[in-house]
Formats: structure tokens, C-alpha cells, sequence
């Protein structure tokens, strides 16, 4: 099932072009929208939301076109902005409770709810405070609770780990992760930092100064390499050169060997080599590309 999908999508500002005949098309999981500062990520999303129009092409999110249906997708998508305006002398509880009758649910449907979201996004007794006295990763967690508190069918995250320390970053980005799996509600979440969208994501779109890199699913970015890493506790040295005796191309690194793989027979010399020379193998394994690796090879390309 397509859960968004854009032909030609063209936003043109007066001195820019946001985003530059962008054609992509999402399935349902957690997609990673990823591009450095001034991509056109939050352009793509207030397209997307229905709150800017296109300079040409389209879109459709959940079937529905943005230019006619606006209104519509904002009832069934939820959305995170990236900066916040959290009234500072309101509480989380009365702001998502506020919100979520706003999305037309009746006052005790929505105190319940708001209590739930809150629950989700690991807000506790902090939710009857005044936000003003938050820390940016609560306001990140109060900005995530509205944009599920209407039980919407996906949702957009604008840069939600934006501001967070890396304990934070890795708290908020297994909540995004659970809410892909658990509450099986897709999602489309953008950053600029490549690598923690390697974690959690099914799908990635990359796009540079409002251009599509690529749209893959996230086992294409990190396939397999052609390099085997391989450590032992002791004789390095030794095994490099009886490895390179028996025809494999090695490259020593400190404590590491990097050995290309040619086939099976890779597998067998390496296995062989440490047994005749008696060494304890710490590991073996099989280097990924990251997709840091993949966008500096395109983005390459590109220019
Ligand atoms: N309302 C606007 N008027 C004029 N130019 C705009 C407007 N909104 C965005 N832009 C420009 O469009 C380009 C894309 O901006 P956008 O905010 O979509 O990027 P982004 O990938 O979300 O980056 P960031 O993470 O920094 O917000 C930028 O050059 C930006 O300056």
C-alpha cells in the first residue's frame, strides 16, 4: 500500500527552488526523509500536510491529493513540527487535552487520550507542570503527544531529535520506533543525521537542495560489503602474511585485518590460517555500508 507518492513536485520560492521535480513513493513502516539544512525537508512536509501549495506536479498522502484534500489529511496524519510555540505557562496535560478537543474529540475521551499519549512518550508526574520549566527533550516529548493524540493513521516528525543529548536522542528515536511497530502507525521523519535513521527506519529518501539522491529500502543502503574484519588476540602479523601466502588481498589495520572477500575459499584460508598457527579468533565479520557512505558517493555523483 502507497501511503504517500509525489509525481514532479516543484516548490518555488521567490529566490529558491524548495524542492525540484521530486518524484517518490512510500509504503507503509518508518521512512526516513533525510537531507542536510535548507533540503527542502519541512517544505516537502507542509506540502505533504496540505499547508503550502505546489509550484507544480502533486501529491497524495493515504490516497489523498493535497491541493484539494488538505483538511482531510490533517485529520488522519499527525505532525510534529520541528520548531515549538508551547504556551510556557500552560501544562502538557492541559495543552494535549486542549488539542485533542481541538481534533474534535468530546472532553473525557479527550483527558483520557491526552493521558495515554503522555504515558507513551514517558512524560510522568512532569505533565501537570508548566512547560516553561521544561527541558528541550520534554517540550520534544509534549510535541510528539499532540501529534498522536487523535489517533491518526501516520504522522509527520520534523527533526524530533533536534536539541536532544544522546541519551535523549536514543530514547526519542526507540519511541519513534515503536510507534512504526507497536502502534503500526506509518511514519515519515526527517533529519539531517544520516546514521540514526539507519536504526529505525524500513525505508530512506535522501534528497539534496530539493532533489531526489535516492528512495531505498534501508537492507538496499546497507548491503553487505565485499570485506571481511577480522580479529584475533595475538600473531596478526603472522596470519596477514600466511593469508597473503595463500592468495588473499589483505590490508592490516592496528589489531584488524581487512580481508577481501573472493568466495567461500575467503572463509576457509582465514579459518585454516588461524587454526595452523593456533590463534585465538576474537571475530569474523562481514563489513555493511552505512548510508553516510551511499549519500557521500551520490551526493558526489550528483555534482
Ligand atoms: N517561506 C519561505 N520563503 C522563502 N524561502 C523559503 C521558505 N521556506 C523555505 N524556504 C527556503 O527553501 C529551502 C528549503 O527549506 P526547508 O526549510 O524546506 O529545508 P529543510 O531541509 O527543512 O532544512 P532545515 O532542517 O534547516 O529546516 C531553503 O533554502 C529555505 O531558505
Amino acid at each position: 500500500m502507497h501511503i504517500l507518492a509525489t509525481e514532479g513536485l516543484t516548490k518555488r520560492f521567490p529566490t529558491v527552488t524548495a524542492l525540484d521535480r521530486l518524484t517518490v513513493d512510500v509504503g507503509t513502516g518508518v521512512t526516513g526523509l533525510v537531507g542536510a539544512n535548507g533540503a527542502g525537508k519541512s517544505t516537502l512536509i507542509k506540502i505533504l500536510l496540505g499547508l503550502l501549495p505546489p509550484s507544480a506536479g502533486g501529491a497524495k498522502v493515504l490516497d489523498l491529493d493535497v491541493t484539494t484534500q488538505g483538511t482531510q489529511i490533517r485529520r488522519i496524519v499527525g505532525y510534529m513540527p520541528e520548531h515549538d510555540c508551547l504556551p510556557p505557562d500552560v501544562s502538557a496535560t492541559e495543552f494535549v487535552v486542549h488539542l485533542a478537543q481541538m481534533s474534535g474529540l468530546p472532553r473525557t475521551a479527550a483527558r483520557e487520550r491526552a493521558a495515554d499519549v503522555l504515558r507513551h512518550v514517558g512524560l510522568a508526574e512532569e505533565r501537570y507542570r508548566a512547560m516553561g520549566g521544561y527541558s528541550t527533550g520534554m517540550k520534544q516529548r509534549v510535541k510528539l503527544a499532540q501529534a498522536l493524540v487523535h489517533d491518526p493513521k501516520m504522522i509527520f516528525l520534523d527533526e524530533p531529535t533536534n536539541g536532544l543529548d544522546p541519551r535523549g536522542r536514543d530514547e526519542m528515536l526507540a519511541l519513534i520506533r515503536r510507534i512504526g511497530t507497536e502502534f503500526g502507525i506509518s511514519v515519515l521523519v526527517t533529519s539531517h543525521l544520516l546514521g540514526e535513521l539507519e536504526r529505525i527506519c524500513d525505508h530512506v529518501i535522501v534528497i539534496d537542495a530539493g532533489r531526489l539522491l535516492r528512495s531505498s529500502a534501508i537492507t538496499e543502503f546497507t548491503q553487505a560489503t565485499q570485506s571481511l574484519t577480522v580479529e584475533v588476540e595475538e600473531g596478526v602479523q603472522p596470519l596477514a602474511e600466511r593469508l597473503a601466502e595463500h592468495g588473499q588481498q589483505v590490508t592490516q589495520h592496528g589489531r584488524l585485518l581487512l580481508v577481501k572477500v573472493s568466495g567461500p575459499e575467503t572463509f576457509d584460508a582465514i579459518r585454516d590460517a588461524v587454526v595452523d598457527l593456533d590463534l585465538c579468533l576474537i571475530r569474523m565479520e562481514q563489513g555493511r555500508h552505512r548510508i553516510e557512505d551511499v549519500f557521500r558517493e551520490e551526493a558526489a555523483d550528483v555534482v
